[in-house]
This record gives C-alpha cells, sequence and structure tokens, in this order.
C-alpha cells in the first residue's frame, strides 16, 4: 500500500480529533493479555489491553517502566502470541511477523555496520522479494533523502552520529511502506537537543508521508508532541488507565498553560493511586475520560 494515500485522519494536525467520519480501525488490540513463562514462574506483561489505532494515527503507548510496552510492540509485530484476546491489523488476526509491520528501536546498533547507508536501506527491500535493484535504491535514495541523509548514502554506520543512525532506520523502516511503523523509544539514547530536532523531523515527515504510527516512550512531553492519541498504561502488569487526546499539543506548545496542565494530569494518572471516575473534569483540558467498559477498566476514548 502506499504511504501516500489520503487519510481518513485529517490534512492537519489541529484539525485532528474527529472519529465519527472514520472508516474502522486500522488495527484492534481486543482484550490482549501477555506473559513469559519463565523457567520457575510466569509473568504477565499486560493484562486485558485494549485499543484501536486508526490510520494516519500517531498513536502513543505511556507508561511506567515494566508496565509492557515494549512487550506490546512485539505483539503487534507478531513476535509474541497473546494468551488472552487477539490483535487484528485490516480486520486480519496477527499471527506472525510481516513486512505489513516494521519496528525501529532505541539501540544504534540496528545497521549492518558491513553495508553502506544505503545498502542497508536496499538490503531490506531485496531481502522482501518485492522488487528488484534498481527500484529498491531508487525508493531507499527517496527516503534518505527525506531524512535528509542524501549526502551519506555511501558512509557506514561507524561514521555516524546516534541521530543519523535513527534516521537511517526510519528511512529504511519507512522505505518498506509498511502498514505500520512502530517505534520503541526510538529517541531516548540522544541527547536532549537531538531528540527534540528528531521528534519534529518526524512530525514532519509524518505530515508529508501520512503513515500510521505506534511509538512508545517513558516521556510524558515527547508523548504529548509525537502523539495525537496517548494510551495511558498503569504500572505492571499494565492495563488501560485512560486514553487521550493530544493531538492539540506540537514541540512549540511545551511552555503553554494547557500543556503543562495536561502533562500534569498524565503524571498524576500514571502515579497516583487514585484513578479517574467517569464524568471527572479534566475535559477542560481536553483530557477526554472513556467510561469504565463492561471489565470495569477505561477504555478507549475520544
Ligand atoms: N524475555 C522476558 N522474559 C521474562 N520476562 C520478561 C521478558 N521481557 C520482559 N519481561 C517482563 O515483562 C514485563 C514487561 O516488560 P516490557 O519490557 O514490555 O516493559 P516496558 O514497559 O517496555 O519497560 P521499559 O519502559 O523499562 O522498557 C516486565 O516485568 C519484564 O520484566
Amino acid at each position: 500500500m502506499s504511504l501516500t494515500t489520503s487519510t481518513p485522519a485529517g490534512p492537519a494536525r489541529a484539525g485532528e480529533g474527529t472519529r465519527s467520519a472514520q472508516p474502522g480501525p486500522l488495527l484492534q488490540v481486543s482484550g490482549v493479555t501477555l506473559e513469559y513463562a519463565t523457567p520457575s514462574h510466569v509473568v504477565r506483561a499486560t493484562h486485558q489491553v485494549s485499543f484501536d489505532v486508526h490510520a494516519a494515527d500517531r498513536y502513543v503507548l505511556l507508561g511506567p517502566s515494566g508496565c509492557g510496552k515494549s512487550t506490546l510492540l512485539k505483539a503487534i509485530a507478531g513476535f509474541i502470541a497473546p494468551t488472552e484476546g487477539e490483535m487484528r491489523l485490516d480486520g486480519q488476526r496477527i499471527h506472525q511477523p510481516g513486512p505489513d509491520r516494521v519496528v525501529v528501536f532505541q539501540e544504534f546498533d540496528q545497521l549492518a555496520p558491513w553495508k553502506t547507508v544505503l545498502q542497508n536501506v536496499t538490503f531490506a527491500l531485496l531481502a522482501s522479494r518485492r522488487m528488484g535493484k534498481a527500484e529498491a535504491t531508487e525508493r531507499a535514495l527517496h527516503y534518505l533523502d527525506k531524512v535528509g541523509l542524501a549526502r551519506f548514502v555511501n558512509a557506514y554506520p561507524h561514521t555516524l552520529s546516534g541521530g543519523m543512525k535513527q534516521r537511517v532506520a526510519i528511512a529504511r523502516a519507512l522505505a518498506m511502506q509498511p502498514r505500520i511503523l512502530l517505534m520503541d523509544e526510538p529517541f531516548a539514547a540522544l541527547d536532549a537537543l537531538t531528540r527534540r530536532k528528531m521528534q519534529e523531523e518526524l512530525l514532519q515527515l509524518w505530515d508529508e508521508v501520512r503513515f500510521t504510527l505506534v511509538f512508545i516512550t517513558h516521556s510524558i512531553e515527547e508523548a504529548m508532541v509525537v502523539g495525537n492519541r496517548i494510551l495511558l498504561l498503569s504500572p505492571h502488569p499494565g492495563r488501560v488507565r485512560a486514553e487521550i487526546n493530544s493531538h492539540q499539543f506540537d514541540l512549540h506548545g511545551g511552555g503553554g498553560a494547557q500543556f503543562q496542565r495536561t502533562a500534569r494530569r498524565i503524571h498524576q494518572l500514571l502515579f497516583d493511586e487514585q484513578h479517574p471516575q467517569p464524568g471527572d473534569e479534566a475535559e477542560q483540558n481536553n483530557v477526554f475520560w472513556l467510561r469504565p467498559n463492561a471489565d470495569g477498566y477505561f477504555n478507549i476514548s475520544v
């Protein structure tokens, strides 16, 4: 599928948030429990988590360390099967990895060090056997240009900065034109200035390409800036606490009163014992709680 297809999420960030005119979700996560079996016991990473991701969403999973964010991403990627519940992409049950879901990780060593920047990107395209070398090269150059690395196509990874390596990983992922781009704390290992620049670039890229993004972060501020919706997960094992609309925030709103209020509210929700009740305030802050569903937890909002 082309990433340049127009999407139902609306043309501008400021205009997002209306769900009524949209078709069904691209990704449906329904009551998903994820566990690891160790030799001595079973570790439950998430408990009955549900959420929907629509085409062109920038959907953020936010929660404390150990709440199962990475495990959820691995399950969406098809590496882990739920012990309860199911995940569907375009209505099809996810049961294995596929080129329709590509992951960008935090680590800088996700590139093959013996390949040039260009070869790193074309390799994934050629391995998927979807195109020949000429087309793969053309597409790789297109996305490397989009992430500002046109001058570095013949460089080797060890000659690049951390931010540049992440740009290569993002270009490689986008070149695959996945249905969903999965990012697991992609900027966490970068210094603060580079991280901010990468957030800005990611949003610019999204403006151009309108890919669908599922993005993991520990940072409340990063979640608010990158995401149009944020799923808040409780501490281990991760359960859904709330879902928040954050499309109204951008990189320039960090110092604003509304941004700060919402950040504080998210912090309370993540770390306070007292959970919100249906009908609580917060609507003034454009934070919308969901009513508990039949299972008693806060499910999908908006
Ligand atoms: N391979 C594994 N075997 C056993 N337990 C695991 C394994 N991987 C993760 N876990 C456990 O599952 C839980 C969720 O881990 P996960 O890495 O998904 O959390 P996270 O929210 O991504 O954390 P962080 O933000 O620190 O990366 C944790 O309790 C973790 O210890």
